[in-house]
Protein backbone atom coordinates (compact mmCIF):
# COMPACT_ATOMS: atom_id res chain seq x y z
CA UNK A 1 0.00 0.00 0.00
CA UNK A 2 1.63 3.13 -1.37
CA UNK A 3 2.10 6.79 0.71
CA UNK A 4 2.00 9.88 -1.56
CA UNK A 5 5.53 11.41 -2.25
CA UNK A 6 6.62 14.82 -1.28
CA UNK A 7 4.72 17.18 -3.25
CA UNK A 8 1.33 15.27 -4.75
CA UNK A 9 -0.16 17.46 -1.68
CA UNK A 10 -2.44 14.77 -1.05
CA UNK A 11 -4.35 13.23 2.48
CA UNK A 12 -2.91 10.20 4.17
CA UNK A 13 -5.06 8.09 6.54
CA UNK A 14 -3.34 6.64 9.22
CA UNK A 15 -5.65 4.19 12.07
CA UNK A 16 -4.22 5.34 15.19
CA UNK A 17 -4.64 2.41 17.66
CA UNK A 18 -4.95 3.70 21.61
CA UNK A 19 -5.67 7.13 23.37
CA UNK A 20 -3.92 7.32 26.29
CA UNK A 21 -0.65 9.53 26.90
CA UNK A 22 0.81 8.54 24.18
CA UNK A 23 -2.19 8.51 22.18
CA UNK A 24 -3.65 11.80 23.51
CA UNK A 25 -0.45 13.28 22.65
CA UNK A 26 -0.04 12.50 19.01
CA UNK A 27 -3.41 14.08 18.49
CA UNK A 28 -3.17 17.20 19.87
CA UNK A 29 0.66 17.43 18.48
CA UNK A 30 -0.86 16.62 15.03
CA UNK A 31 -3.20 19.60 15.46
CA UNK A 32 -0.33 22.00 16.47
CA UNK A 33 1.76 21.28 13.77
CA UNK A 34 -0.34 19.75 11.28
CA UNK A 35 -0.19 22.76 8.90
CA UNK A 36 3.77 22.81 8.90
CA UNK A 37 3.70 19.30 8.51
CA UNK A 38 1.86 19.49 5.47
CA UNK A 39 3.12 22.43 4.13
CA UNK A 40 6.92 20.65 4.38
CA UNK A 41 6.03 16.85 3.21
CA UNK A 42 3.06 18.14 0.92
CA UNK A 43 0.45 15.45 3.03
CA UNK A 44 -2.37 16.15 4.94
CA UNK A 45 -2.58 13.75 7.59
CA UNK A 46 -6.09 12.41 8.75
CA UNK A 47 -6.67 9.72 11.43
CA UNK A 48 -10.21 8.40 10.58
CA UNK A 49 -10.55 5.71 13.68
CA UNK A 50 -8.70 5.34 16.89
CA UNK A 51 -8.90 2.39 18.33
CA UNK A 52 -9.91 2.27 22.27
CA UNK A 53 -10.77 0.01 25.12
CA UNK A 54 -13.74 1.94 26.38
CA UNK A 55 -15.40 3.83 24.09
CA UNK A 56 -17.27 5.63 26.70
CA UNK A 57 -14.38 6.96 28.69
CA UNK A 58 -13.60 10.66 29.23
CA UNK A 59 -11.04 11.92 26.78
CA UNK A 60 -8.68 15.04 27.45
CA UNK A 61 -8.34 15.26 23.73
CA UNK A 62 -10.76 16.81 21.41
CA UNK A 63 -11.72 13.91 18.69
CA UNK A 64 -14.99 13.25 17.00
CA UNK A 65 -17.52 10.05 18.42
CA UNK A 66 -17.48 8.78 14.67
CA UNK A 67 -13.30 8.72 15.08
CA UNK A 68 -13.45 5.83 18.20
CA UNK A 69 -13.92 2.34 17.32
CA UNK A 70 -13.32 -1.08 19.62
CA UNK A 71 -12.77 -3.10 16.29
CA UNK A 72 -9.00 -3.15 14.89
CA UNK A 73 -11.23 -4.61 12.03
CA UNK A 74 -12.28 -1.38 10.65
CA UNK A 75 -8.60 -0.03 10.34
CA UNK A 76 -7.17 -3.43 9.02
CA UNK A 77 -9.86 -3.77 6.30
CA UNK A 78 -9.67 0.04 5.17
CA UNK A 79 -7.75 -0.25 1.69
CA UNK A 80 -7.32 4.02 1.75
CA UNK A 81 -5.57 3.29 5.28
CA UNK A 82 -1.91 3.14 4.58
CA UNK A 83 -0.33 3.63 8.01
CA UNK A 84 -1.08 2.13 11.79
CA UNK A 85 0.14 3.84 14.54
CA UNK A 86 0.16 1.31 17.60
CA UNK A 87 0.25 3.11 21.10
CA UNK A 88 -1.84 0.44 23.11
CA UNK A 89 1.01 -1.03 24.24
CA UNK A 90 0.98 -4.43 25.76
CA UNK A 91 1.79 -7.87 23.74
CA UNK A 92 -1.96 -9.11 22.78
CA UNK A 93 -3.64 -8.48 20.67
CA UNK A 94 -1.26 -5.43 19.54
CA UNK A 95 1.13 -8.31 18.06
CA UNK A 96 -2.02 -10.03 16.36
CA UNK A 97 -3.14 -6.42 15.32
CA UNK A 98 0.30 -5.35 13.88
CA UNK A 99 1.35 -8.49 12.22
CA UNK A 100 -2.18 -8.26 10.23
CA UNK A 101 -1.59 -4.51 9.47
CA UNK A 102 1.54 -5.97 8.33
CA UNK A 103 0.18 -8.62 5.83
CA UNK A 104 -2.02 -6.30 4.68
CA UNK A 105 0.43 -4.18 3.01
CA UNK A 106 0.32 -1.23 5.56
CA UNK A 107 3.03 0.62 7.36
CA UNK A 108 3.17 0.40 10.98
CA UNK A 109 4.50 3.01 13.73
CA UNK A 110 5.07 1.60 17.52
CA UNK A 111 5.91 2.51 20.74
CA UNK A 112 5.78 -0.56 22.12
CA UNK A 113 9.58 -1.89 23.55
CA UNK A 114 7.90 -4.71 25.30
CA UNK A 115 6.81 -6.36 22.28
CA UNK A 116 9.69 -5.35 20.19
CA UNK A 117 12.53 -6.56 22.62
CA UNK A 118 9.85 -9.64 22.52
CA UNK A 119 8.92 -10.12 19.41
CA UNK A 120 11.17 -8.02 17.39
CA UNK A 121 12.32 -10.33 14.79
CA UNK A 122 8.98 -11.33 13.92
CA UNK A 123 7.75 -8.42 13.33
CA UNK A 124 10.39 -7.60 11.27
CA UNK A 125 10.35 -10.53 8.98
CA UNK A 126 6.31 -9.87 8.15
CA UNK A 127 7.16 -5.98 7.62
CA UNK A 128 10.28 -7.23 4.96
CA UNK A 129 7.99 -9.91 3.33
CA UNK A 130 5.27 -7.11 2.75
CA UNK A 131 7.63 -4.54 1.67
CA UNK A 132 6.68 -2.30 4.28
CA UNK A 133 7.95 -0.29 7.38
CA UNK A 134 7.84 -1.11 10.68
CA UNK A 135 9.18 2.12 12.58
CA UNK A 136 9.95 2.42 16.27
CA UNK A 137 11.56 5.54 17.05
CA UNK A 138 9.29 6.19 20.34
CA UNK A 139 10.17 2.70 21.79
CA UNK A 140 13.15 3.93 23.00
CA UNK A 141 14.52 6.73 25.51
CA UNK A 142 10.83 8.86 24.06
CA UNK A 143 11.85 12.29 22.26
CA UNK A 144 15.46 11.44 21.68
CA UNK A 145 15.73 10.36 17.66
CA UNK A 146 18.18 7.49 19.24
CA UNK A 147 17.16 4.47 17.10
CA UNK A 148 16.66 6.92 13.52
CA UNK A 149 20.45 7.74 14.13
CA UNK A 150 22.01 3.54 14.98
CA UNK A 151 19.43 2.96 11.93
CA UNK A 152 19.83 5.78 9.71
CA UNK A 153 23.73 7.10 10.02
CA UNK A 154 25.83 4.38 12.34
CA UNK A 155 26.38 2.09 9.17
CA UNK A 156 30.08 2.62 8.44
CA UNK A 157 31.08 2.17 12.52
CA UNK A 158 31.35 -0.91 14.41
CA UNK A 159 29.28 0.55 17.56
CA UNK A 160 31.04 -1.32 21.20
CA UNK A 161 29.10 -0.03 23.43
CA UNK A 162 25.61 1.63 24.15
CA UNK A 163 24.67 3.08 27.56
CA UNK A 164 22.40 5.41 29.29
CA UNK A 165 19.40 6.66 31.32
CA UNK A 166 16.37 4.64 29.56
CA UNK A 167 13.94 5.23 31.70
CA UNK A 168 11.85 8.08 32.92
CA UNK A 169 9.97 6.95 36.06
CA UNK A 170 12.72 5.70 37.63
CA UNK A 171 14.80 8.36 36.65
CA UNK A 172 12.19 11.14 38.14
CA UNK A 173 11.31 8.73 41.57
CA UNK A 174 15.28 8.67 42.04
CA UNK A 175 15.65 12.45 41.46
CA UNK A 176 11.97 13.31 43.34
CA UNK A 177 13.29 11.32 46.22
CA UNK A 178 16.82 12.86 46.46
CA UNK A 179 15.79 16.27 46.01
CA UNK A 180 12.22 16.15 47.85
CA UNK A 181 13.16 13.49 50.76
CA UNK A 182 9.54 12.36 49.38
CA UNK A 183 9.01 8.37 49.75
CA UNK A 184 9.05 6.28 46.96
CA UNK A 185 5.71 5.51 46.53
CA UNK A 186 4.52 9.14 46.62
CA UNK A 187 7.04 10.35 43.91
CA UNK A 188 5.58 7.02 41.93
CA UNK A 189 1.91 8.20 42.16
CA UNK A 190 3.29 11.84 40.53
CA UNK A 191 5.13 9.96 37.74
CA UNK A 192 2.26 8.15 36.98
CA UNK A 193 -0.16 11.32 37.30
CA UNK A 194 2.21 12.48 34.79
CA UNK A 195 2.11 9.84 32.03
CA UNK A 196 5.55 8.85 32.84
CA UNK A 197 4.72 5.10 33.75
CA UNK A 198 3.76 2.07 31.92
CA UNK A 199 0.14 0.66 32.55
CA UNK A 200 1.58 -1.49 34.96
CA UNK A 201 4.65 0.68 36.69
CA UNK A 202 6.33 -3.05 38.45
CA UNK A 203 7.74 -2.37 34.49
CA UNK A 204 9.11 0.45 35.16
CA UNK A 205 10.40 0.01 39.11
CA UNK A 206 11.78 -3.50 37.90
CA UNK A 207 13.72 -2.64 35.36
CA UNK A 208 11.92 -4.11 33.12
CA UNK A 209 11.41 -1.50 30.62
CA UNK A 210 14.78 -0.40 30.60
CA UNK A 211 15.81 -4.16 29.73
CA UNK A 212 13.18 -4.20 26.76
CA UNK A 213 15.06 -0.61 25.46
CA UNK A 214 18.36 -1.96 26.05
CA UNK A 215 17.93 -5.38 24.30
CA UNK A 216 16.18 -2.93 21.26
CA UNK A 217 19.32 -0.38 20.95
CA UNK A 218 21.71 -4.14 21.60
CA UNK A 219 20.09 -5.65 18.85
CA UNK A 220 20.19 -2.46 16.38
CA UNK A 221 23.87 -1.51 17.28
CA UNK A 222 24.98 -5.31 17.28
CA UNK A 223 22.61 -7.02 14.23
CA UNK A 224 22.14 -9.57 17.21
CA UNK A 225 19.71 -11.12 18.49
CA UNK A 226 19.35 -10.42 22.59
CA UNK A 227 16.12 -11.61 24.29
CA UNK A 228 14.98 -9.58 26.91
CA UNK A 229 14.53 -12.33 29.46
CA UNK A 230 18.59 -12.75 29.59
CA UNK A 231 19.40 -9.37 31.10
CA UNK A 232 20.48 -9.74 33.90
CA UNK A 233 18.33 -6.91 35.08
CA UNK A 234 17.82 -4.79 38.71
CA UNK A 235 15.09 -2.16 39.69
CA UNK A 236 15.04 0.62 42.04
CA UNK A 237 12.46 -1.00 44.85
CA UNK A 238 15.10 -1.49 47.36
CA UNK A 239 16.49 2.05 47.35
CA UNK A 240 15.58 4.72 50.20
CA UNK A 241 15.59 8.40 50.63
CA UNK A 242 18.72 7.52 53.06
CA UNK A 243 20.80 6.00 50.68
CA UNK A 244 20.11 8.39 48.13
CA UNK A 245 21.22 11.49 50.38
CA UNK A 246 24.28 9.39 51.60
CA UNK A 247 25.31 8.29 47.98
CA UNK A 248 25.91 12.23 47.46
CA UNK A 249 27.50 12.71 51.12
CA UNK A 250 30.44 10.54 49.31
CA UNK A 251 30.37 12.05 45.74
CA UNK A 252 27.75 9.88 43.96
CA UNK A 253 24.44 10.14 42.91
CA UNK A 254 22.20 7.32 42.00
CA UNK A 255 21.15 6.26 38.59
CA UNK A 256 19.19 2.90 37.06
CA UNK A 257 21.79 2.16 34.34
CA UNK A 258 21.24 -0.20 30.94
CA UNK A 259 24.57 -0.42 29.22
CA UNK A 260 25.52 -3.31 26.85
CA UNK A 261 28.93 -3.55 25.38
CA UNK A 262 30.63 -6.34 22.88
CA UNK A 263 33.54 -8.66 25.03
CA UNK A 264 35.09 -11.54 23.27
CA UNK A 265 32.65 -13.66 24.72
CA UNK A 266 29.55 -11.54 23.27
CA UNK A 267 27.58 -9.37 25.03
CA UNK A 268 28.14 -8.43 27.93
CA UNK A 269 24.01 -6.48 29.03
CA UNK A 270 22.77 -5.36 32.30
CA UNK A 271 20.22 -2.94 33.79
CA UNK A 272 20.53 -1.75 37.50
CA UNK A 273 21.27 1.30 39.57
CA UNK A 274 24.84 2.32 39.69
CA UNK A 275 26.32 5.54 42.01
CA UNK A 276 27.54 7.84 39.13
CA UNK A 277 30.31 10.28 40.71
CA UNK A 278 29.31 13.56 40.36
CA UNK A 279 31.34 14.15 37.82
CA UNK A 280 29.81 12.17 35.29
CA UNK A 281 27.90 13.67 31.96
CA UNK A 282 24.96 11.23 33.45
CA UNK A 283 24.45 12.60 36.65
CA UNK A 284 23.23 15.66 35.87
CA UNK A 285 20.60 14.18 33.94
CA UNK A 286 17.53 14.13 35.93
CA UNK A 287 13.88 14.19 36.66
CA UNK A 288 12.11 12.56 33.52
CA UNK A 289 15.01 12.85 30.79
CA UNK A 290 16.93 9.95 29.31
CA UNK A 291 20.73 9.91 28.30
CA UNK A 292 21.74 7.51 25.35
CA UNK A 293 25.77 7.24 25.00
CA UNK A 294 26.29 5.69 22.02
CA UNK A 295 30.75 4.61 21.44
CA UNK A 296 31.47 4.13 17.68
CA UNK A 297 35.09 2.84 16.79
CA UNK A 298 35.37 6.10 13.91
CA UNK A 299 32.86 8.29 15.71
CA UNK A 300 34.08 8.17 19.33
CA UNK A 301 31.79 8.59 22.14
CA UNK A 302 28.03 10.00 20.86
CA UNK A 303 25.30 11.06 23.89
CA UNK A 304 22.08 12.07 23.28
CA UNK A 305 19.95 13.59 26.40
CA UNK A 306 16.39 14.52 26.12
CA UNK A 307 12.67 13.64 27.45
CA UNK A 308 12.59 9.96 27.83
CA UNK A 309 8.61 9.65 28.73
CA UNK A 310 5.31 11.82 28.51
CA UNK A 311 2.68 12.61 25.90
CA UNK A 312 4.54 15.35 24.46
CA UNK A 313 8.51 13.78 23.55
CA UNK A 314 6.86 10.52 23.39
CA UNK A 315 4.26 11.92 20.48
CA UNK A 316 6.92 13.40 18.63
CA UNK A 317 8.79 10.21 18.29
CA UNK A 318 6.00 8.64 16.32
CA UNK A 319 4.64 11.74 14.20
CA UNK A 320 8.60 12.41 13.17
CA UNK A 321 8.10 8.60 12.30
CA UNK A 322 5.55 9.24 9.80
CA UNK A 323 6.19 12.06 8.44
CA UNK A 324 9.97 10.14 7.34
CA UNK A 325 7.16 8.45 5.76
CA UNK A 326 5.26 10.69 4.20
CA UNK A 327 8.98 11.92 3.05
CA UNK A 328 10.31 8.66 2.05
CA UNK A 329 8.17 6.57 1.67
CA UNK A 330 10.44 3.49 0.37
CA UNK A 331 13.12 2.36 2.55
CA UNK A 332 13.45 4.90 5.47
CA UNK A 333 16.28 3.13 7.87
CA UNK A 334 18.59 0.23 7.36
CA UNK A 335 16.86 -2.81 7.06
CA UNK A 336 17.69 -4.23 11.39
CA UNK A 337 18.88 -7.72 11.25
CA UNK A 338 17.55 -9.41 14.63
CA UNK A 339 18.13 -13.09 13.04
CA UNK A 340 21.68 -14.39 15.38
CA UNK A 341 20.62 -15.12 18.47
CA UNK A 342 23.52 -14.02 21.21
CA UNK A 343 23.63 -15.09 25.04
CA UNK A 344 24.43 -12.21 27.72
CA UNK A 345 28.11 -12.72 28.90
CA UNK A 346 27.03 -12.69 31.80
CA UNK A 347 30.58 -13.99 33.59
CA UNK A 348 31.84 -10.07 33.79
CA UNK A 349 33.37 -9.84 37.37
CA UNK A 350 34.90 -6.69 37.72
CA UNK A 351 36.55 -5.06 40.88
CA UNK A 352 34.98 -2.32 41.07
CA UNK A 353 33.87 -0.47 44.62
CA UNK A 354 30.69 -1.15 45.65
CA UNK A 355 28.10 1.01 47.88
CA UNK A 356 26.55 -1.05 50.93
CA UNK A 357 23.93 0.10 53.43
CA UNK A 358 22.20 -2.67 56.22
CA UNK A 359 20.10 -1.79 58.74
CA UNK A 360 19.92 -4.08 62.11
CA UNK A 361 17.92 -3.57 65.55
CA UNK A 362 20.08 -1.43 67.59
CA UNK A 363 21.19 -4.40 70.43
CA UNK A 364 22.84 -6.71 66.80
CA UNK A 365 23.94 -3.61 64.93
CA UNK A 366 27.35 -3.36 66.66
CA UNK A 367 27.91 -7.22 66.27
CA UNK A 368 26.66 -7.23 62.39
CA UNK A 369 28.76 -4.17 61.76
CA UNK A 370 31.97 -5.87 63.43
CA UNK A 371 31.11 -8.79 61.50
CA UNK A 372 31.36 -7.34 58.18
CA UNK A 373 34.41 -5.18 59.40
CA UNK A 374 36.43 -8.02 59.52
CA UNK A 375 35.06 -9.75 56.58
CA UNK A 376 35.87 -6.94 54.43
CA UNK A 377 39.63 -6.76 56.12
CA UNK A 378 39.97 -10.56 55.40
CA UNK A 379 39.04 -11.01 52.48
CA UNK A 380 41.63 -8.02 51.03
CA UNK A 381 38.92 -5.36 50.79
CA UNK A 382 39.00 -1.80 52.30
CA UNK A 383 35.88 0.49 53.50
CA UNK A 384 37.49 4.01 51.92
CA UNK A 385 34.08 5.97 53.02
CA UNK A 386 31.25 4.75 56.01
CA UNK A 387 28.57 7.06 57.63
CA UNK A 388 25.67 5.71 59.67
CA UNK A 389 22.50 6.99 62.14
CA UNK A 390 20.62 5.40 64.51
CA UNK A 391 16.91 5.60 66.50
CA UNK A 392 16.26 3.41 69.49
CA UNK A 393 14.97 0.93 67.97
CA UNK A 394 17.65 0.64 64.95
CA UNK A 395 20.30 1.41 63.39
CA UNK A 396 22.11 1.94 60.03
CA UNK A 397 25.21 1.85 58.21
CA UNK A 398 26.29 2.86 54.18
CA UNK A 399 29.54 2.29 53.04
CA UNK A 400 31.78 2.35 50.05
CA UNK A 401 34.02 -0.71 50.05
CA UNK A 402 36.42 -1.45 47.35
CA UNK A 403 38.83 -4.07 46.60
CA UNK A 404 36.17 -6.68 46.16
CA UNK A 405 33.97 -8.71 43.73
CA UNK A 406 30.35 -8.57 43.88
CA UNK A 407 29.59 -12.09 44.31
CA UNK A 408 31.71 -11.93 47.10
CA UNK A 409 30.67 -9.25 48.85
CA UNK A 410 27.07 -10.31 47.82
CA UNK A 411 27.54 -14.50 49.44
CA UNK A 412 28.44 -12.54 52.29
CA UNK A 413 25.35 -10.18 52.78
CA UNK A 414 23.22 -12.73 51.85
CA UNK A 415 24.28 -15.69 53.36
CA UNK A 416 25.27 -17.29 56.65
CA UNK A 417 25.47 -15.34 60.00
CA UNK A 418 25.35 -11.83 58.62
CA UNK A 419 21.77 -12.14 56.87
CA UNK A 420 20.48 -13.62 60.70
CA UNK A 421 21.59 -10.17 62.18
CA UNK A 422 19.59 -8.14 59.73
CA UNK A 423 16.26 -6.14 60.09
CA UNK A 424 15.91 -6.25 56.36
CA UNK A 425 18.02 -7.02 53.14
CA UNK A 426 21.01 -5.61 52.80
CA UNK A 427 21.56 -2.84 49.85
CA UNK A 428 24.70 -3.40 47.45
CA UNK A 429 24.83 -1.22 44.53
CA UNK A 430 28.03 -0.36 42.28
CA UNK A 431 29.99 2.50 41.88
CA UNK A 432 30.68 3.41 38.48
CA UNK A 433 34.57 2.99 37.29
CA UNK A 434 36.23 6.02 37.97
CA UNK A 435 39.53 7.63 38.61
CA UNK A 436 38.07 9.88 41.71
CA UNK A 437 38.05 6.80 43.72
CA UNK A 438 41.42 5.91 43.21
CA UNK A 439 42.48 9.26 44.19
CA UNK A 440 40.68 8.85 46.90
CA UNK A 441 42.17 5.90 48.27
CA UNK A 442 45.67 6.81 47.95
CA UNK A 443 44.87 9.93 50.08
CA UNK A 444 43.04 6.98 52.61
CA UNK A 445 46.07 4.77 52.51
CA UNK A 446 48.07 8.22 53.28
CA UNK A 447 45.94 9.17 55.72
CA UNK A 448 43.99 6.71 57.70
CA UNK A 449 40.47 7.89 58.90
CA UNK A 450 40.41 10.63 56.73
CA UNK A 451 37.44 9.42 54.56
CA UNK A 452 36.28 6.92 57.38
CA UNK A 453 34.18 8.41 59.35
CA UNK A 454 32.90 6.62 62.34
CA UNK A 455 29.48 6.03 62.60
CA UNK A 456 27.41 8.67 64.66
CA UNK A 457 24.21 7.62 66.39
CA UNK A 458 21.65 10.16 66.46
CA UNK A 459 18.60 10.32 68.22
CA UNK A 460 16.29 10.69 65.14
CA UNK A 461 14.67 7.99 63.48
CA UNK A 462 16.42 5.93 60.58
N1 LIG B 1 3.70 6.91 28.40
C1 LIG B 1 4.90 7.14 27.89
O1 LIG B 1 5.59 8.10 28.27
C2 LIG B 1 5.46 6.23 26.86
C3 LIG B 1 4.81 5.09 26.44
N2 LIG B 1 5.35 4.29 25.49
C4 LIG B 1 4.65 3.12 25.02
O2 LIG B 1 3.50 3.56 24.29
C5 LIG B 1 2.42 2.64 24.43
C6 LIG B 1 1.21 3.35 24.99
O3 LIG B 1 1.53 3.91 26.23
P1 LIG B 1 0.53 4.90 26.99
O4 LIG B 1 -0.10 5.84 26.04
O5 LIG B 1 1.28 5.43 28.14
O6 LIG B 1 -0.58 3.86 27.50
P2 LIG B 1 -2.01 4.17 28.10
O7 LIG B 1 -2.31 3.05 29.02
O8 LIG B 1 -2.10 5.56 28.59
O9 LIG B 1 -2.96 4.07 26.81
C7 LIG B 1 -3.25 2.88 26.15
C8 LIG B 1 -4.37 3.13 25.16
O10 LIG B 1 -4.57 1.95 24.38
C9 LIG B 1 -5.92 1.51 24.50
N3 LIG B 1 -5.92 0.05 24.61
C10 LIG B 1 -5.16 -0.71 25.43
N4 LIG B 1 -5.44 -2.01 25.25
C11 LIG B 1 -6.41 -2.06 24.31
C12 LIG B 1 -7.11 -3.11 23.69
N5 LIG B 1 -6.92 -4.38 24.03
N6 LIG B 1 -8.03 -2.81 22.75
C13 LIG B 1 -8.26 -1.52 22.40
N7 LIG B 1 -7.62 -0.47 22.95
C14 LIG B 1 -6.70 -0.74 23.88
C15 LIG B 1 -6.47 2.14 25.76
O11 LIG B 1 -7.87 2.30 25.61
P3 LIG B 1 -8.77 2.98 26.76
O12 LIG B 1 -8.32 4.42 26.82
O13 LIG B 1 -10.17 2.85 26.29
O14 LIG B 1 -8.47 2.25 28.03
C16 LIG B 1 -5.70 3.46 25.79
O15 LIG B 1 -6.37 4.43 25.04
C17 LIG B 1 2.97 1.52 25.32
O16 LIG B 1 3.51 0.52 24.51
C18 LIG B 1 4.09 2.21 26.10
O17 LIG B 1 5.07 1.31 26.54
C19 LIG B 1 6.56 4.57 24.91
C20 LIG B 1 7.25 5.67 25.27
C21 LIG B 1 6.77 6.57 26.31
N1 LIG C 1 7.47 4.20 31.27
C1 LIG C 1 8.46 4.62 30.33
C2 LIG C 1 7.81 5.41 29.27
C3 LIG C 1 8.67 5.64 28.11
O1 LIG C 1 9.23 4.76 27.50
C4 LIG C 1 9.51 5.45 31.03
O2 LIG C 1 9.24 5.89 32.15
O3 LIG C 1 10.60 5.62 30.48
Amino acid sequence: MSVPVNGENRRVRAGLLGLGTVGSGFIKALAQNGESIRQRTGCEIEIPYILVRNPSKERNVKVKPEQITTDPGVILSSTDIPVVIEVMGGIEPARTIILSALRAGKHVITANKELLAKHGPELLRAAEESGVQLLFEASVAGGIPVIRFLQGYLTANRVHEVSGILNGTTNYILTQMEQTGQSFAEVLAKAQELGYAEADPTSDVEGFDAAYKLAILTNLAYDVQVSPYEIPREGITSIQPLDLKWAREFGYVIKLIGRSRRTEAGIDVSVGPVLLPMSHPLARVNDVFNAVTISGDVVGDLTFIGKGAGEYPTASAVLEDLTALLRQPGQVLRSPNWETPVYPDVNQEAVRPFFVRFKAIVDTFAHAEHQFRLFITRSGGRIVRETGMASAKEAVGGYVVTGLEKSVLQAFLTGGMLEKLLHEPPLLIPCAEDETIDCQDAAFAAEPGLYAKSVEFMSQSV
